[in-house]
């Protein structure tokens, strides 16, 4: 077998799940890995910021210790590189699929959208973290779960002590969920939209239909 030959005989796939905090992506987020993994598919679930031992820190230091909003940008892409060298990467390499809890879009989303920074400054920093051999590494579906922020807020109540995110008010999740929205229209192709305002079941139908539309699945 050539080295560029994927293990499974299959190319991996990029999947990522994106929406404003307690819009409902962990709730679906192993449903899928089960669904895929019962076709046959080798499966890497993982999330950002984290995947990796040194990203995983680096999320702790970006949901809790205060800092200022290029410092924050600079850390998430941090982890990113990390995360996608040491651990998506690989895992593409060799035919799997990853199942990402968040990506770059929530950068755009939260850093852009939310806190208002630079989005010439995001798109830089993407270039330089995602490029590699073949190109920018974008996901191959992004799995959009859109909710009135509002409702999200609801979901999310008081069940846990809020990180700096969570902590915010209703008109920083309007500004991310706008930025998801424009993250979309950039790139529609990519993005499966899923109106998470209904109940669990219907939300999983949609997931279920978009993913089961790519030939890949
Ligand atoms: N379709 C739904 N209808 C009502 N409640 C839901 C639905 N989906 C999830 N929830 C509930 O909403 C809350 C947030 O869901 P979940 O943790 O999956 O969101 P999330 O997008 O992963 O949030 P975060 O990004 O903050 O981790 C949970 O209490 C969950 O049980
Ligand atoms: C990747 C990424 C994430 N964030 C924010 C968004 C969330 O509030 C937290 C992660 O918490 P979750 O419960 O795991 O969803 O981090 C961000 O601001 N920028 C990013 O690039």
């Amino acid at each position: 077998m050539s080295p560029l030959q994927p293990s499974s005989g299959r190319p991996g796939r990029f999947i990522s799940f994106e929406g404003i905090d307690g819009a409902g992506k962990s709730s679906h987020i192993e449903a899928l890995a089960t669904w895929l993994r019962a076709r046959g598919h080798e499966v890497v679930l993982t999330r950002e910021p984290g995947g990796t031992p040194l990203a995983e820190r680096l999320r702790e230091l970006v949901l809790h210790v205060p800092m200022d909003p290029l410092t924050e940008a600079l850390l998430v892409f941090a982890a990113r590189r990390d995360h996608l060298v040491q651990h998506i990467e690989p895992a593409l390499a060799r035919g799997a699929l990853v199942l990402c809890d968040r990506f770059t879009d929530a950068s755009f989303a939260y850093q852009g959208g939310g806190r208002g920074f630079d989005l010439a400054v995001l798109n830089q920093l993407e270039q330089w973290v995602q490029s590699g051999p073949a190109g920018l590494r974008q996901p191959d579906l992004t799995v959009w779960f859109e909710l009135p922020a509002a409702t999200a807020a609801e979901r999310r109540g008081a069940a846990r002590a809020p990180d700096r995110f969570e902590a915010q008010d209703l008109a920083f999740f309007e500004r991310v969920a706008a930025g998801y929205a424009a993250r979309c229209a950039a790139d529609p192709a990519r993005f499966a939209r899923v109106d998470a305002s209904l109940p669990r079941e219907a939300v999983w139908a949609q997931i279920e239909a978009q993913v089961s539309a790519r030939p890949w699945a």
